[in-house]
């Protein structure tokens, strides 16, 4: 037997014990997850983890490999507590914003027995999926009116460890929300954001309101509600009125009804199933390169549903492309196109698949 083969023989030996006492390790682990959980304690323990580090550095004999070691467990910790947070934090489901902002809207259309939990920011969401701490995240992607979400789509180039699982079209529609016993006629001051309010100026036009801008609906209702003035109406949507005990003084106020926006559900396991499926690509900075990959793309008999590029953080006058295209992930040349193209690209990436309406 050579040396090589030897040494494997070992290896594979001691993996084995080593999955053994791993998931010995983790059940364990889930014993305690299930004691935090009833005792109302926090699944981080600083304390306990650095007595786990020192005392079991002392049982490495050979120094050399001691730092190896310390960082392999620290790591086997970090498993340990997204294990635990994902035991935990089963069926909730993260969005950014406000409760009664579109984005709470969504989420609860979409996840209608979940918990919600709100960040303020659409990182902190895809920190708080790639950690565990929530199963899935809401996140705009893109409005009829205004276009694509950039801030999301660069996260979703930045974070490799998240995926689209579901895409979900929310009609946005504005509401004018005045106090209970509140009349049309009452209003003098209306609150809401500002493209709220640009979305509903035909509708204010000559009805002589001061217009004043909040930094979202939800907040703009929450004033009101608070406020019990009959002279005050916020713009917003109907989920809001009921959130804070409002009633609607006049519905769809909103100039364009077909103002839709697109939200995506990540998560962190790339699903298999749906008839469309999202491609992160960069190329080399070189001319005929995004032609090859659209080629490509076409070769394989694959219909792109749409293209953005976006600029690259990193690199000044470099952009990276997202693509959104229409099959099946799990079919052959599907998984061929894709092998084609790390070729000519500099990195690629399946976002996602989902299932699209209307296809
Ligand atoms: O002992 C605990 O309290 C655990 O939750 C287990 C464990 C570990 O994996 O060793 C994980 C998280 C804590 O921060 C400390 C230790």
């Amino acid at each position: 037997m050579s040396l090589l083969e030897d040494a494997r023989k070992q290896i594979n030996e001691v993996d084995k014990e080593i999955a053994r006492l791993f998931e010995k390790r983790m059940q364990a682990v889930e014993d305690v997850a299930h004691y935090k959980q009833e005792h109302a304690l926090p699944v981080l323990d600083q304390g306990r983890e650095q007595e786990v580090l020192d005392r079991n550095v002392n049982y490495i004999e050979n120094e050399k490999y001691k730092d190896s070691y310390l960082s392999m467990m620290k790591d086997m910790m970090r498993i340990s507590r997204n294990y635990q947070q994902s035991l935990l934090h089963k069926e909730v489901v993260g969005y950014q914003g406000v409760e009664g902002a579109f984005s709470s809207i969504a989420a609860k259309h979409l996840f209608p027995h979940y918990k919600k939990r709100s960040y303020t920011s659409f990182e902190d969401v895809i920190k708080a999926v790639i950690s565990g701490e929530i199963e899935y995240g809401v996140l705009p992607v893109e409005n009829s009116y205004s276009g694509e979400v950039g801030e999301v789509i660069d996260l979703l180039m930045k974070y490799e460890q998240v995926y689209i699982q579901q895409i979900y079209d929310l009609k946005i529609s504005q509401n004018l929300l005045g106090i209970k016993g509140a009349k049309l006629e009452d209003i003098q001051q209306v609150y809401s954001k500002d493209q709220a309010i640009s979305q509903s100026k035909q509708f204010l036009e000559g009805r002589g309101y001061e217009l004043i801008s909040y930094p979202n609906t939800a907040m703009a209702a929450e004033y009101v509600a608070r406020m019990q003035d009959k002279t005050k109406a916020a713009i917003g949507a109907k989920e809001n009125a009921e959130l804070y005990g409002l009633e609607v003084l006049v519905e769809n106020i909103n100039t364009s009804m077909q103002n839709t926006t697109r939200f995506i559900v990540v998560g962190r396991e790339l699903t298999m199933e749906g008839n469309e499926f999202s491609v992160i690509f960069s190329v080399p900075h070189k001319a005929g390169t995004l032609v090859s990959a659209m080629n490509i793309i076409a070769r394989q008999g694959f219909n792109m549903e749409s293209i953005l590029s976006r600029a690259m953080k990193d690199k000044p006058w470099e952009y990276y492309f997202y693509a959104a295209i229409d099959g099946e992930l799990k079919e052959k040349k599907a998984q061929k196109m894709l092998k084609e193209l790390q070729d000519v690209c500099e990195s690629v990436r399946v976002a996602g698949t989902y299932k699209k309406e209307g296809k």
